[in-house]
């Protein structure tokens, strides 16, 4: 078993969220408290609709909850400006989607080094990251192409390659292989556990794959707004 350091990364206190629908309110998360160090690599599952985008979502900045506290890097997400939020999420966290969210007018390259793009780096520093990263996941014979002329599989490297090129220090995946078929979702799972755990950066993963799972740190469970631990494993 790995050996988890101290250092927190990203610390949640009490934090709670309702949705209205209609007149009522319907709670989904329900005063989560969490813990989670430097490279860390943490699975967290749960049953269709339990919380578990909301809470990613929350986590990275996007949407805010109506109670509790979420500190990255020692800073509370939801005390900033909406500009510092933005800024923050920019440099430390990236972000894999279920359906890749690619920017289908721009190409591949384009796409991969927006980040890079919004943090202010040089056109000539941004051509050799994105150089670096495309070979490394096998596709730097791509550069050129456009998002839809992409199979599945090849736009979920992307989207994890521009989730990764400004290396943050967390790293949000929402599903990442639910739009794919085994094979294609388990070689997406190699690159994104591989090139994490390479370059040292936390993951969070939002999963129905119990094998999946099995491959994390820890393993978080979502159930009635509330965070269960299933013991650590091998990693
Ligand atoms: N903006 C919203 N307004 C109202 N209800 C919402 C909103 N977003 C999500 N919900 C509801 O909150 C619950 C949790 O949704 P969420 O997408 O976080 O679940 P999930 O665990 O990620 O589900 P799945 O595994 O199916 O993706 C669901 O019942 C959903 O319908």
């Amino acid at each position: 078993m790995r050996e988890i350091p101290n250092k927190p990364l990203l610390v949640v206190e009490q934090l709670s969220h309702s949705y209205r629908e209609g007149g009522d309110s319907r709670p989904i998360l329900n005063g989560i408290d969490l813990r989670v160090a430097e490279h860390e690599c943490i699975a967290l599952l749960g049953r269709s609709g339990s919380g578990k985008s909301t809470l990613l979502n929350m986590l990275a900045g996007i949407d805010t909850p109506q109670a509790g506290r979420i500190e990255i890097l020692g800073e509370d997400i939801n005390a900033l400006s909406e500009r510092d939020r933005t800024l923050l999420r920019r440099r430390h966290i990236g972000f894999v989607y279920q359906f890749f969210n690619l920017i289908p007018t721009l190409t591949i390259a384009e796409n991969v080094g927006l980040p890079l793009e919004l943090n202010g780096v040089g056109e000539q520093e941004i051509s050799r990251l994105v150089g670096l990263i495309l070979s490394d996941i096998g596709l730097g014979d791509r550069w050129n192409a456009f998002p839809d002329q992409l199979s599945g599989g090849e736009q979920q490297r992307v989207a994890i390659a521009r989730a990764l090129i400004h290396t943050p220090p967390i790293v949000l995946a929402d599903e990442p292989t639910g739009n794919l078929d085994a094979e294609t979702g388990d070689q997406i799972l190699a690159i994104l556990l591989g090139l994490t755990r390479q370059l040292k950066r936390t993951l969070i993963i939002v999963t129905h794959s119990q094998e999946v799972a099995e491959r994390a740190d820890r393993i978080l469970t979502l159930n009635d707004g509330l965070l269960s631990e299933q013991g650590a494993l091998h990693c």
